[in-house]
């Protein structure tokens, strides 16, 4: 089973296009109003339409209202909502009933305890995104291009099945994916030159390098 490998936070045709090119399995747009990544449901929209059939497109929101959600779902027609904010397991459930679409649910993890509450969204959520926590104060709650100690996901039940996010970039995610047992890895940093500007050449490295590793989980698996 090949890696899971999603490039977040695509704003502009041709960084959308190198992802797309370069064999993205998920591309998210980012509906976080404070975010360097943000676009309007609009623009979203619009670059979606070069995705469609390529790719998973995936609506990245924090802590949205129904309504909200409601708008994205229509105007974009994403495959995948990604609940990035601090959305219970009956939220996502409550989500997931009323969109009828996959939800990523992205938890923070930065020490043991992160890593127990993850078990409440297990088999509530239809995949999960383990990412660095944000630290105290920080403007965003994701995308921060921090990474954490991986092997605390050893605590975690072996069959578990998660992707893995934070801080990764072409130059770590191959030690990631051989450290953990992720079926797939997300970057939004580490693909780019500056907060918000994504370089095309980091996206193929990046790809290129998680395709190239063997994760815990995969090792022994058909490809
Ligand atoms: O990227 C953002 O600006 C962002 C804003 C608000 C919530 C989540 C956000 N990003 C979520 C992602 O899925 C990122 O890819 C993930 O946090 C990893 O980011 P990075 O460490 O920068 O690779």
């Amino acid at each position: 089973m090949s890696v899971i490998v999603k490039i977040c936070g695509l704003s502009t045709e041709d960084t959308l296009d190198a992802a797309l090119d370069a064999g993205a399995d998920m591309v998210a747009f980012n509906f976080f109003p404070k975010s360097p990544r943000f676009v309007t449901p609009a623009r979203a929209a619009a670059l979606a339409g070069r995705v469609r059939g390529r790719a998973e497109i995936v609506a990245l929101t924090v802590d949205l209202d129904e309504a909200a959600l409601a708008e994205i779902v229509e105007t974009v027609r994403p495959d995948w909502l990604q609940l990035h904010g601090r959305e219970t397991p009956e939220a996502v459930a409550a989500v997931q009933d009323c969109f009828g679409l996959g939800v990523l649910k992205a938890l923070g993890i930065s020490d043991a305890a992160d890593v127990a509450a993850v078990a409440a969204f297990a088999g509530v959520a239809d995949r999960l995104l383990l990412d660095a926590k944000a630290p105290k104060g920080a403007a965003l709650p994701g995308g921060n291009g921090l990474s954490f100690d991986w092997s605390l996901l050893d605590g975690l039940d072996a069959d578990l099945p998660y992707m893995l996010a934070g801080g990764l970039d072409p130059s770590n995610v191959g030690i990631a994916l051989a450290e953990t047992r992720a079926i797939g890895v997300d970057a939004s940093s580490g693909v780019e030159s500056a907060p918000g500007v994504k370089d095309p050449e980091r996206i193929r490295a990046f790809i290129a390098a998680a395709r190239g590793s063997v994760s815990l989980e995969r090792a022994g698996q058909p490809a």
